[in-house]
């Protein structure tokens, strides 16, 4: 079923409850999201810190049970399965974390986590194990003798691949990275992102790759989905949006990136204060009309009255805004 997408998203939901003080607020962290992902393909998720990428990532991974929607995997809906009924689905979409160190258990060698990770999935007979883990060290560019060492030992890049290789061992089809270069020092960034690019083309990895760092997922991303306050509000081709964003939004972060705004004829000192997150009052689920109105340098009265859908344009990407 080639046109069946590796992956779709349907009027995905989830609300948080806190309790900051006395008294509730529920935070729509993920607030109708949808979209799909293709065999191979990398879809950036981007947008400011709250708006939504990780919960997104862990409701896809399924860590968390979304409240309402579908989330297909090759066509099944797995967005309410048992934990036992999710072995299968679990083995194909792996999550990759920003920190690997707090995921790697202390006490165990890096071959006792890889050996885990194949045995929980029965990947390979048990006689193959231990060529299995060199296999997986070789691909993500350690040697053989690091099986017996322990994640103590290693620098973060280092464990950030232990991180890559331990999902790869049950030889997913999507892996969802949570901002995976964001902990690591820049020189060692580049370095993480050309293994995973080499591991997009070699295997054939689908990517749900979460990320506030425009210029990398400008980089690694086919295509980039922008998040605001747990609703996409653009998203389309690289390209598309990077060229000719539509939404205020997209084109507040992407002024905010001194590189990009500089292609784009804006400026950084502009771009910095627009970089900021969403102040603490805009939290919670309560609006009316465009969530994104009070901060909009554009809004209209229309704004206030709906909240805008997702509409084609010109170019074929999909932006959500009534002036634009
Ligand atoms: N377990 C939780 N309990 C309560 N609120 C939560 C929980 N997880 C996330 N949230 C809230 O949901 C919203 C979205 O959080 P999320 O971590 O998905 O955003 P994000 O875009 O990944 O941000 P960041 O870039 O800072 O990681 C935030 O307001 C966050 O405080």
């Amino acid at each position: 079923m080639p046109d069946v997408p590796l992956l779709e998203v349907r009027d995905l939901v989830k609300h948080f409850t806190a309790r900051p003080g006395r008294g509730r607020v529920t935070v729509a962290a993920v607030d109708g999201v949808a979209f799909a992902l293709r065999h191979g393909e990398t879809l950036g998720l981007v947008g400011e810190s709250g708006s939504g990428k990780s919960t997104i990532g862990r409701l896809v991974t399924r860590l968390l049970r979304p409240d309402r929607g579908e989330i297909l995997l090759a066509g099944r809906d797995v967005a309410t399965l048992s934990v036992r009924a999710m072995r299968p689905y679990r083995r194909d979409v792996q999550l990759v974390f920003q920190d690997p160190y707090s995921s790697l258990n202390p006490r165990h060698t890096v071959g006792d986590i890889l050996g885990m990770a194949l045995r929980v999935h029965d990947t390979v007979p048990k006689a193959q194990v231990a060529s299995r883990i060199r296999e997986l060290l070789g691909q993500v560019g350690l040697e053989p003798a690091h099986a017996g060492r322990y994640p103590h030992e290693f620098s973060g890049g280092q464990r950030q691949r232990i991180g890559i290789a331990r999902a790869l061992a049950v030889q997913p089809r999507l892996i969802v990275a949570d901002e995976p270069v964001s902990a690591l020092d820049v020189s060692i960034q580049a370095q993480v992102m050309n293994l995973l690019e080499d591991l997009r083309a070699d295997l054939g990895l689908a990517f749900l790759f979460i990320s506030h760092d425009l210029a990398v997922v400008r980089h690694f991303c086919d295509r980039v989905a922008v998040l605001y306050r747990g609703r996409i509000v653009e998203i389309g081709g690289r390209d598309q949006i990077y060229a000719d964003p539509r939404h205020p939004y997209t084109q507040t972060l992407l002024a905010a990136v001194p590189d990009i705004a500089w292609l784009r004829g804006g400026g950084a000192r502009r771009s910095r204060a627009a970089a900021s997150a969403a102040p603490a009052a805009e939290l919670g689920t309560q609006h009316s009309g465009c969530r994104f109105r009070a901060r909009c340098p554009v809004a209209a009265p229309a704004c206030a009255e709906s909240e805008p859908a997702l509409t084609v344009r010109a170019d074929g990407h999909l932006a959500a805004c009534h002036v634009r």
